[in-house]
């Protein structure tokens, strides 16, 4: 049976998402609605689609999609996704920084297991989700996350106050937590929650971000080991040309998601 997709946002991602899961996913999903802040935003999207454009949650769910996709952002996710859950919706989060707070993250698994309904945390920018919940099991996993963006793709981030970063030189702009850095980048650093998540380090996970004028790039480092085994995990990719603080790889990785998620054969 075809099952129904609803889309919250209708930026960057969401364009290459839908395309693609047009193009390649037809037989097993069709896309019926599209919602952004700004109901031009949807409609432009829409339009090749034949899906609702809506700039309302009550609308978008009135198509009763089996699956909801976000691509909106972290306020957008935390004002939303209990709802969608509640309507009887799965849902698939790429802002997976909002998972960072833990009375969010407590309130959407109650939700979900209450509903008998899943949350899908896609690889979006990184890959190896998988591995990192291989060393959550083992424990005792030491992880660093380094991310290295163009100074475009960080700059308006919270963290930055508004001040432009050095275009003449590599700089290393931030040290610390994964929650601090989910806070002060907001955009940029959903791949690092969605690292320490997975291999359950959250508190404990390093985060280093570093801007980098000559990067042509967005590229994660993810370094994890513990006493029985060490991964390295580098995925770089292109910034999308609509929005370089997002790499177009993220919209892929939820197509390959839903490609998974209907096959009676499953990569895990
Ligand atoms: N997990 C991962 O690896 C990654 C995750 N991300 C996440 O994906 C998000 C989307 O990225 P991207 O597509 O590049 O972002 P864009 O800024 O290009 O698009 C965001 C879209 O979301 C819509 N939107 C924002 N807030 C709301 C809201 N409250 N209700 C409805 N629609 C809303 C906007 O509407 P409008 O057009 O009307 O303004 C816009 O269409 C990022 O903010 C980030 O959190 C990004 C990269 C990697
Ligand atoms: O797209 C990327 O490279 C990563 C990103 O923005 C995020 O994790 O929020």
């Amino acid at each position: 049976m075809v099952k129904k997709i609803a889309v919250i946002g209708a930026g960057a991602l969401s364009r290459i998402f839908c395309t693609q899961t047009q193009k390649l996913l037809s037989d097993d999903y069709r896309i019926v609605a599209v919602m952004a802040r700004h109901f031009e935003h949807a409609e432009r999207l829409t339009k090749d689609l034949n899906a609702k454009a809506c700039t309302d949650l009550t609308e978008l769910l009135a198509e009763k999609p089996d699956i909801v996709v976000e691509f909106a952002g972290r306020e957008a996710i935390k004002d939303y996704a209990i709802d969608v859950l509640k309507n009887g919706s799965d849902l698939v989060i790429a802002s997976i920084g909002a998972l960072a707070d833990d009375d969010f993250r407590h309130r959407l698994t109650d939700t979900a297991r209450g509903m008998n309904r899943k949350v899908y945390l896609p690889n979006g920018a990184i890959g190896a989700l998988d591995l990192m919940q291989t060393f959550a099991l083992m424990g005792d996993a030491e992880v660093t996350i380094g991310n290295t963006k163009a100074p475009r793709s960080l700059e308006g981030a919270p963290y930055l106050q508004g001040q432009s970063l050095p275009t003449d030189k590599k700089t290393v702009i931030f040290e610390g937590s994964v929650e601090d850095a989910i806070n002060g980048f907001p955009k940029n650093v959903n791949v690092a929650v969605a690292a320490a998540l997975a291999s359950d380090t959250l508190r404990e996970a390093t985060v280093r971000i570093t801007s980098d004028p000559l990067s042509s790039e967005n590229i994660h480092r993810i370094v994890l080991k513990n006493k029985l085994m060490r991964a390295e995990v580098t995925i770089a990719g292109k910034p999308d040309p609509a929005n370089p603080r997002s790499s177009t790889s993220t919209a892929w990785s939820v197509v390959a998601l839903l490609k998974n998620l209907a096959s009676p054969v499953s990569f895990y």
